[in-house]
């Protein structure tokens, strides 16, 4: 016995209705606290996401320096020191769970003339580094990791970065941010070819803090030296979170769910593209642009689905919502494949294993191979039992939602870092009729 953890207990029945607002999306609130941090001025940021990822980023840019206010309901004030203000911290950035906490600071880190040392929990500490430290050292950052070019980082600061035009080999909207971070501080440009669209949040929000970049095609570029005004900044709830509600209303019969305020960001909403392809009755309602992001209301209406093959096209506009989809696909009728997805085996859990076994122990036959998963769905075939997220929130999220429809409960170990990016879950899955308990047990 080593350390208490969390459970979630879910019984099957019911549907889901009314109206709804999920916390705000996690990739817009981190840089809107790093930029706001950077930027000249005062930076206002409504809706921001109160989970721990993006407080520990919040605490990294306090430990630099960077006065910042906390006004609860998801109101912050950033008080940016400008570009060239961050302060050295006095110990080690813990950035926990957080691996667009780690891969962006790296980034924003290596342009500092101080050197910085970044830590994370056991998850984030396997997590792969070198597809962003490999481009910085080109730009002639020193950075230093494990030999497995995992965490811990301890990033040196102080040389001279220059800029360069690097073809990303792997489609990561991480990195390419990252690389811009460091761009602001690099000389001349520093472009990012993506072989894939990947969320472009960092873009949009650049643009809207006053800092010119370009993108032709699949290169975006920018040239260093610039700075940032500080602005305001409405996050919108976050798709990645409405996704598990998109899930359990489309398979519970009786379900009328409307998903408020979402953000609808083109390059994040391959999920609903997925879902309709199965068969999902998904509209978009009151579609709107809040500060350069789309946003609109999200109804989602019980209907029969069935097994498709995922497009690879639609891989990284989905990234984080394959846990949710492999649930639908275990009740839609038929077979579901994926591939392309190899990246999701580096996220918080190898996302394919710990989801396939998490099937297998509900009686699904869910295969997995080296890039995505085969999945034989159909109704009734997810029988419940218990299954172990391995502390990833997606797959502790995805799992509970599976247990409206199953045969039997569903009990999930391992469920406290559903904090990381949804605070609040068990209670507004409860509300909007999820039949759902979390207690706290013990890991043995
Ligand atoms: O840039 C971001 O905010 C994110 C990018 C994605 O990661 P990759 O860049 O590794 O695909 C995603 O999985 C993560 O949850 C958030
Ligand atoms: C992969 C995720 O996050 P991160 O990379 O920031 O840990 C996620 O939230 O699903």
């Amino acid at each position: 016995m080593h350390s208490s953890e969390l459970i979630f207990h879910v019984r099957p029945g019911g549907h889901m209705s009314g109206r709804i607002r999920v916390p705000g999306d996690k990739s817009i609130s981190h840089r809107a606290i790093m930029l706001g941090a950077l930027a000249d001025g005062v930076t206002e940021v409504s809706g921001f996401l109160e989970g721990a990822d993006c407080l520990a980023t919040l605490a990294a840019m306090r430990a630099l320096g960077v006065g910042i206010e906390t006004l609860g309901q998801g109101h912050v004030r950033v008080h940016g020191v400008g570009v060239d203000g961050l302060k050295p911290a006095a110990a080690a950035l813990d950035l926990g769970n957080s691996g667009t906490s780690m891969r962006l600071m790296t980034g924003l880190l290596a342009g500092q003339a101080f050197a910085s040392t970044l830590v994370g929990d056991a998850s984030l500490s396997r997590r792969p580094m070198r597809r962003v430290t490999e481009p910085l050292r080109t730009m002639g950052a020193e950075i230093d990791t494990t030999a497995d070019g995992t965490p811990p980082m301890r990033i040196q600061g102080g040389g001279a970065l220059s800029g360069i035009d690097y073809d990303m080999p792997v489609a990561s909207a991480q990195v390419k941010s990252a690389l811009l971070l460091a761009g602001l501080y690099a000389s001349g440009e520093t472009c990012v070819r993506e072989p894939a669209p990947t969320r472009d949040h960092t873009e949009r929000m650049l643009a809207g803090f006053g800092y010119a970049l370009s993108r032709t095609g699949d290169r975006i570029c920018l040239r260093g030296g610039g700075r940032l005004r500080g602005t305001r900044v409405d996050v919108p709830a976050d798709i990645s979170s409405a996704a598990f509600f998109l899930v359990a209303a489309s398979l519970a019969p009786g379900s009328d769910l409307t998903l408020e305020h979402v953000g609808v960001n083109p390059t994040r909403t391959g999920v609903i593209d997925i879902l309709r392809h199965m068969g999902a009755d998904i509209e978009l309602l009151a579609a709107r642009e809040v500060g350069g992001e789309p946003v609109a209301d999200l109804r989602v209406r019980h209907a029969p689905l069935r097994g498709v093959a995922i497009p690879d096209a639609l891989v990284p506009l989905a990234i984080d919502e394959f846990p949710a989809i492999f649930v639908a696909a275990a009740y839609a009728e038929g077979r579901t494949t994926l591939t392309g997805a190899a990246e999701l085996r580096v996220k918080e859990s190898d996302r394919i294993q710990v989801m396939a076994d998490g099937l297998q122990a509900c009686g699904v036959t869910a295969v997995p191979t080296a890039d995505g998963i085969v999945i034989e769905g159909g109704a009734g075939r997810l029988r419940g039992g218990t299954v172990n997220s391995h502390g990833d929130h997606r797959i502790a999220m995805a799992f509970a939602v599976a247990g409206q429809c199953a045969q039997s409960p569903v009990i999930i170990q391992d469920c406290a870092n559903v904090n990381t990016s949804f605070p609040g879950f068990v209670e507004l899955a409860a509300q909007a009729g999820l039949d759902i308990e979390a207690a706290a047990g013990v890991d043995t």
